[in-house]
């Protein structure tokens, strides 16, 4: 029944994803910023790998995702490509698009998503918006780069929005996002990231598209769903919005190990001498006028 357990690890290739919707085989997205999460969340089963601007925030530290740039995206999206690499290569690779970097004209964002599969290495690009990006959206397919939608919350608005704030919770409002949703579909994207909107309209747009759904804060109904790694592992006690839920509690974890170091550092158990190396022709090196001193004394005045 579920494919991560058995069977042949062949590649998510877009097809692939549009056979999962078919086949009612739910979608596992989660997002990799570097080579070695990358390696984990592909060898733990992820579906697809996402390299999302939210590094923007989790990574770099900022309050939202527009200080990120293109050649930020590239230079993340080529170290999960080459941790993905090392893994069995089932792993779909997507990588957002920068604010900025597709929204001024249809010829800046196909040159963006070509740098982004050129030189970052992914097989499809993310980029945010509705109907209107319709043609940016096409020219980019036409190219021959795959391009996954994303409505309702679209960070890279946060400011238009007035917030990160639940979307399309109005009739009117819903039925603009249900009429983006399609627009999407016919511009060409194979798939659609819906972003913090009521579950019944998600149940409903997923109902209506034949590209497969990814749900962030979009209820059950989607046909993929999307956390962040960072979230899920339960990395961070200061970011805990309504759809997040921790499946583990790494932030504890990392304080707890590295608390342990600095404790046996401090306390002189470690290094122990099987974390040391040796060489019996050390004794062997002449004493010289220049290393010919005593050691310091340690802190404690003890000789070392
Ligand atoms: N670590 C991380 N996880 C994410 O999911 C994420 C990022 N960063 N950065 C980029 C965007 C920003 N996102 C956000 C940020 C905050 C909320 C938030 O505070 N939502 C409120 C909703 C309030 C309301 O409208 O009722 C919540 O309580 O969930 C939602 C999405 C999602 N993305
Ligand atoms: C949360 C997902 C959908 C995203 O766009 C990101 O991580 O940047
Ligand atoms: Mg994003």
């Amino acid at each position: 029944m579920s494919s991560h357990t058995a069977g042949p690890r062949k590649h998510v290739t877009v097809h692939e994803l549009r056979r999962m919707k078919e086949a009612g085989e739910k979608i596992a997205v989660v997002t990799a910023y570097d080579a070695t999460a990358a390696r984990l969340v592909a060898a733990a089963g992820a579906d697809v790998v996402l390299v999302g601007d939210s590094l923007g925030m989790v990574v770099q530290g900022h309050d939202s995702t527009l200080p990120v740039t293109l050649e930020q995206m590239t230079y993340h999206c080529a170290a999960v490509r080459r941790g993905l690499a090392r893994g069995d290569g089932r792993a779909h690779l997507v990588g957002d698009l920068s604010f900025g970097s597709y929204q001024a004209s249809p010829d800046e964002a196909v040159k963006s998503a070509m740098r982004l599969a050129a030189e970052g290495g992914v097989e499809a690009v993310k980029l945010e918006g509705g109907a209107e990006f319709g043609e940016v959206i096409r020219r980019i397919v036409r190219a021959g780069v795959p391009v996954m939608g994303h409505i309702g919350l679209t960070p890279q608005s946060v400011h238009k929005m007035g917030g990160y704030v639940v979307q399309g919770k109005d009739s009117e409002k819903a039925q603009q996002l249900l009429k983006d949703a399609r627009a999407l579909e016919a511009a060409g994207c194979y798939a659609l990231v819906l972003e913090c909107i009521p579950a019944e309209l998600a149940r409903i747009v997923s109902g209506q598209l034949r590209i497969p759904t990814i749900g962030i804060g979009a209820g059950p109904h989607c046909d993929g769903q999307v956390l962040v790694l960072n979230d899920l592992l339960g990395l961070d006690d200061a970011f805990t919005p309504k759809f997040v839920k921790r499946f583990g509690e790494l932030g504890a974890a990392v304080k707890g190990a590295v608390g342990a170091y600095v404790g046996e550092v401090k306390a002189r158990t470690f290094p122990a001498d099987a974390h040391s190396f040796h060489s019996s022709a050390v004794r062997l090196v002449p004493v010289t006028p220049e290393n010919d001193r005593e050691e310091p004394p340690d802190a404690m005045g003890a000789p070392i």
